[in-house]
């Protein structure tokens, strides 16, 4: 074995202080007395990596020594956020690092916060796809994350005036040390030309590809360590670079953008993560990232299965594919593609391989976040593929039509190809056409793709559908975001719920220990403490510890309703204002979110939100009762400061609109109470944690459904509601925009007018429910009985859980935890 005790991998505190000091010297390669405080995460970095890379080595040989059968998750999104503090919690060196790094004078949280995050996603898919990766390598299970290395990840946003304004992310500015470089690893991807095709002497129809354009696929890969299990698996993110990084010829002869022009092509692949989320922006140079990162990532595969032996007839055997969402679905058409014209099978074996190879997972129901690249484009770019979709699409429908005989309106609907305008590839449709399962990431979600999204492929194919709940990781969003939460639990309860959460539901009995109750209360109100100072640096917003912490932290979307969060906000302003000293408990309201770019409803709500802090937070009638905050730059590391320190958990979309929801179970794994409306997964949360411990309000999706189908009218709503009317005259009176009654007046007719989301429907449900929360939150113990409660039934909703439900029922992996040194 790999493993040997020196002066590298020796986790003793004395092995530790002389490997940071080390580090900083032959790595970072500077004197301690010059060095800054990130010359000191780097060597710390480099320290802590050190000892995970023996379980790495250990972990890659045993896979293909022991032929296992392996997942590849290929996501254009993996938001992993900041890795030092995660690291060493997975390799069980909490305790030793703190006492080292104190020993040398050393600040470690300090050190912790130097690390810039690589933000390489938007939002719930990328964050998904890291917790994934936490607990494939903490059940020990062989698994590949494949993606994208963008040069600049999601953009920082900082508020200007009240409104979003974009920077550029430059995460790798200080380097990253968790990766490492693999240019003897790397591929060739090809895009544009044309094809030509013959008949071979044997009469076989064969087909080449003439590329315009090659590019090089160079991997970089990062160890993902599980916790505690000894096993690290490896995320490969492909840079694009080109083949030839300069064309002397073409200079030679003055041609000057030829002769760099390749390069600038290439390298503009993996440039810059799209900062779109939920909504397709058809770009063609999004295409070419799909392609790319897809193509070398299912090369890469091909490459390392026939490495170790194995004949490509079998790859399906012992490779898995999941699609996440279809940003990578180009990848049926591609495997389709390296097995027929690169590796010389037949058709039928190599759809045998492919349509077992693939599973694909959908991750929203909204139509304008379905894929469809327009035909002209797509041909252009991807010529061959184009053909293999042809004829992929051939086979398909005179199956279909075999089943429904006589049916062309269904053939029109499930085809590849739209028909419409300048036609289109739907990628939602080859996702499905070739993969072996298909899964929703919430009950309410997956019963909606059947019944609705993608019901004529559930009537086609039911045995293809099946769900698996999202979940997240409790080692990021527990035992590194919540120390103090952790450390009451493991008093009580041990540590093992940290590798297995179930184990929490032993904290059920302390919910009636009034004592207990009290330390839960003393361990909320520090990470609140912590919370309120993070305020008042970004933001010099003086707020309330005390006060109840209501959090609604997301991206920036209309179906996620921030703007009613706000009709409550203005509610109970105006109460306040006619009913000075009204008894209603202190609350502070938190927002945080990007907005897409090029999203101005998203971006005008961010800009009410910021006008309405500011006039509530500098009226004195009532700014002891009410504040509001914005906080800018939502990302991982500012989730890891909110989400434990909430007592009120905002869920409250348009029911039957998000798909499944991540946030919702971190602020509740941490004790935080959720409002929410029966979508996505707080369906799932609310039965879990008891009816009793939930406040539901709001129409449910078979209620939105029929009221939109019977014609809804949210200007009688208006009409009809006072409270309501008031506060919809109050956004467009000029009160919160300095006089200006049309700033606002986009955001207000949207919703008098067609109200697509039903806020006006939900109003008064939502308003009432949150008077029951306030009333609530002044008895203080039996607010703290209902968190705890919520803090112990949230086993399931562990990534774990959800990774062992992939294993079972789609990926066929039954043999994992290998024999590695622990
Ligand atoms: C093409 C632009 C684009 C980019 C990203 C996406 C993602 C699918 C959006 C996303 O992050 N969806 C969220 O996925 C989470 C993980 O499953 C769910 O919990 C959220 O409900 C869902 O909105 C769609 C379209």
């Amino acid at each position: 074995d790999l493993i040997v005790d020196d002066d590298r991998t020796s986790i003793t505190v004395p092995a530790l202080k002389q490997a940071i000091l080390d580090n900083l010297f032959y790595v970072v390669g500077k004197r301690a007395e010059v060095a800054t405080d990130m010359d000191h995460f780097m060597a710390l970095a480099y320290t802590v990596r050190d000892r995970i890379l023996a379980r790495w080595l250990t972990t890659k040989g045993d896979y293909v020594k022991h032929h296992m059968r392996t997942v590849h998750y290929l996501s254009a999104e993996f938001l992993m956020g900041p890795h030092l503090a995660n690291n060493i919690l997975n390799l069980g060196l909490q305790e030793a690092v703190r006492q080292a790094t104190s020993e040398l004078d050393l600040d470690l949280d300090l050190l912790i916060k130097q690390e810039s995050e690589p933000g390489l996603g938007n939002g719930g898919l990328g964050r998904l796809a890291a917790c994934y990766l936490d607990s494939l390598a903490t059940l020990g299970v062989p698994a590949m994350g494949y993606g994208i290395r963008y040069e600049y990840g999601m953009f920082h946003q900082t508020i200007r005036d009240g409104w979003q304004v974009e920077l550029t992310d430059y995460w790798l500015r200080y380097g990253n040390p968790w990766e490492i470089r693999r240019p003897q690893a790397d591929v060739e991807v090809a895009f544009g030309g044309h094809t030509q095709s013959w008949r071979d002497p044997f009469g076989e129809y064969k087909v080449q590809w003439i590329p315009g354009e090659v590019v090089k696929g160079i991997p970089y890969d990062t160890p993902i360590l599980g916790y505690r299990s000894g096993v690290a698996n490896t995320l490969r993110l492909w840079r694009s670079e080109a083949t030839e990084s300069f064309y002397f010829e073409r200079f030679n002869s003055g041609d000057y953008e030829g002769a760099v022009g390749a390069k600038v092509f290439a390298e503009n692949i993996s440039k810059v993560l799209y900062p779109n989320d939920e909504e397709i922006r058809g770009k063609e140079l999004r295409l070419q990232q799909q392609y790319f990162f897809t193509s070398c990532s299912l090369q890469d595969m091909i490459r390392r299965h026939q490495n170790a032996g194995h004949a490509i007839e079998n790859f399906h055997e012992l490779c898995v594919v999941q699609l996440n969402d279809t940003h990578p679905s180009i990848g049926v058409a591609e495997l389709m593609r390296l097995l027929i014209d690169i590796h010389g099978l037949g058709w039928d074996k190599a759809w045998e391989i492919t349509s077992h190879t693939f599973n694909y997972t959908n991750h929203t129901l909204l139509p304008e976040a379905l894929e469809r690249w327009p035909l002209p484009m797509f041909g252009s770019l991807l010529p061959r593929h184009l053909e293999i979709i042809y004829e992929i699409n051939a086979r398909f429908l005179s199956a279909l039509r075999e089943r429904f005989p006589n049916d062309e309106d269904r053939v029109a609907r499930m085809s590849l190809i739209d028909e419409h305008g300048e036609r289109y590839v739907r990628m939602a449709h080859l996702a499905c056409v070739g993969s072996e399962h298909i899964n929703g990431v919430a009950r309410l979600h997956t019963e909606l793709l059947k019944s609705d999204v993608l019901h004529d492929f559930y009537e086609l194919w039911p045995e293809k559908f099946i769900n698996v709940t999202n979940g997240v990781t409790p080692r990021r969003w527990l035992a590194v975001s919540n120390p103090e939460q952790t450390e009451l639990m493991i008093s009580k309860i041990g540590q093992d719920w940290i590798g297995d959460l179930d184990r929490v539901s032993q904290l059920e009995r302390y919910a009636e220990d009034s004592a207990f109750r009290a330390d839960w209360r003393n361990v909320q109100y520090a990470v609140k403490v912590r919370l309120t100072q993070y305020i008042a640096n970004t933001t010099g917003i003086a707020v309330d510890p005390k006060s109840m912490f209501d959090a609604q932290v997301k991206r920036i979307h209309e179906y996620k309703r921030q703007h009613l969060n706000l009709l409550y906000i203005l509610t109970q302003y105006q109460r306040l204002k006619k009913t000075p000293g009204l008894e209603i408990p202190a609350r502070t309201f938190l927002f945080g979110g990007k907005a897409a770019p090029g999203y101005f409803i998203a971006k005008l709500i961010i800009k009410l939100i910021t006008s309405v802090a500011e006039v509530i937070n500098n009226d004195p009638e009532v700014n002891q009762q009410l504040k509001v905050v914005f906080l800018p730059d939502y990302n991982v590391t500012f989730g890891q400061l909110v989400y434990p320190a909430a007592d009120l958990s905002e869920q409250i979309s348009t029911a039957g609109k998000e798909a499944s929801g991540t946030g919702n179970m971190k602020f509740a794994m941490n004790g935080a109470l959720t409002i929410g409306t029966l979508d996505g997964a707080n369906i799932e949360i609310r039965e879990a944690v008891g009816h009793e411990n939930f406040f539901l309000f709001g129409l449910t999706a078979a209620e939105v459904a029929a009221k939109k189908a019977a014609g809804y009218h949210p200007h009688q709503i208006y009409e009809s509601n006072g409270e309501l009317r008031e506060v919809i005259d109050s956004i467009v009176s000029g009160q919160f925009s300095r006089g200006d009654r049309n700033l606002f007046r986009p955001l207000v007719d949207g919703l008098l007018n067609t109200d697509p989301y039903l806020l006006f429907a939900d109003y008064q449900s939502y308003v009432d429910c949150q008077d029951q929360v306030g009333k609530a939150y002044s008895d203080q113990e039996g607010w703290s009985k209902m968190s705890i409660y919520n803090a112990a039934r949230m086993g399931r909703f562990s990534s774990d859980r959800s990774i062992q439900e992939y294993c079972r029922n789609i990926w066929n992996i039954t043999r994992f935890g290998v024999d590695a040194p622990q």
